[in-house]
């Protein structure tokens, strides 16, 4: 029997690419020039794609896949993928949750650790031999015993959450509502009201068109000149103008930020901020945490057509 034609939209690991090629017949858009011609001659055979959260799949490309059945989702956040346009062709759609919960948790808290105390000047300081020709490197600002709030407590929220405990930190989260595992956390009705009383503010909602700009200026002023934002999650939870308005005015205190809107060509406003730090993107990369993401969505484009249940669907 011939191989199922996938669809791939972005690159991945060594480690996967040999699973992949094995299993079925790839097709890199990514790495090709000419996308349209490459869609022309090879659209009509196509029954998967292999994508990453970040790039999802368009109501465009999906148009232009007459004989597309599953889209899998390398990722936790499936925000790109029009799930409408997949609904109406009964297009199934995957994503590969709960294998990167602890790493993405682990990357928040080393984000604020990091900020907080200003390792990455301070690793200057020592590098650049400043340390030796200025002394000592200035006082930075504490983490232990100050207020956290979690916005979305969700499975990546939750371990934020729960890790935070460890620093003997005043915790409150906001959600629809409040989450019966989280009793011992303050559950706060609205966002302004949960930055109004933190210190350091996580980002970890599923991103939806529903939660687009969840975080503008109000949050980012009750959060305040001291405040920091940490965002794990997907760029457009947050309102970037107000947050780069907020940043360089001072109103916010600080924000670490692994996404961006236009990534990886994000806005270089970015860059002249001394208060951000700034990540690639990178909170799931560990190589344990790749190795099972591409397990999960390539167990998903198996299952899809040896006919059995699906490990992680989303539709
Ligand atoms: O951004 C990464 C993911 O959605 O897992």
């Amino acid at each position: 029997m011939s191989k199922p034609d996938v669809l791939q939209l972005g690159p991945y690991p060594e480690w996967d690419m040999e699973r992949l090629d094995g299993l079925f017949t790839m097709h890199p858009l990514f790495a090709v020039d000419d996308k349209a011609a490459y869609l022309a001659e090879h659209g009509g055979k196509i029954r998967a794609i292999a994508t990453r959260g970040e790039l999802g799949a368009t109501r465009a490309l999906i148009e232009a896949l007459p004989a597309l059945e599953i889209i899998s989702v390398y990722g936790v956040g499936f925000d790109a993928v029009d799930l409408d346009a997949a609904r109406e062709r009964g297009i199934r759609v995957t994503n590969t949750p709960d294998v990167l919960t602890g790493d993405v948790a682990d990357f928040g808290i080393a984000m604020m650790l990091c900020l907080s105390r200003g390792m990455i000047g301070a690793e200057k300081w020592a590098r650049s031999g400043d340390w030796a020709a200025h002394g000592t490197y200035p006082a930075q600002r504490r983490v232990f015993g100050k207020r956290a709030g979690v916005l979305g407590l969700g499975r990546i929220g939750f371990e934020v959450a729960r890790r935070l405990s460890g620093f003997d930190m005043e915790i409150a989260y906001s959600d629809i509502g409040p989450k019966d595992y989280a009793r011992d956390w303050q559950f706060v009705e609205n966002p302004e009201e949960l930055a109004a009383r933190s210190d350091f503010l996580f980002v970890t909602l599923a991103a939806s068109k529903a939660t687009r700009h969840t975080v503008g200026r109000r949050v980012f002023e009750a959060l305040g000149p001291e405040g920091m934002l940490i965002n794990i999650s997907r760029a457009s939870n947050i309102d970037e103008e107000a947050l780069l308005s907020a940043l360089e005015s001072g109103k916010l205190g600080a924000a670490a930020l692994d996404v961006f809107e236009n990534e990886p060509d994000f806005d270089a406003r970015f860059r002249a901020c001394r208060n951000v730090l700034l990540q690639p993107h990178l909170a799931s990369g560990t190589v344990e945490t790749r190795k099972a993401m591409g397990k999960l969505m390539i167990d998903n484009l198996e299952a899809h057509f040896a006919g059995v249940a699906l490990p992680t669907p989303v539709i």
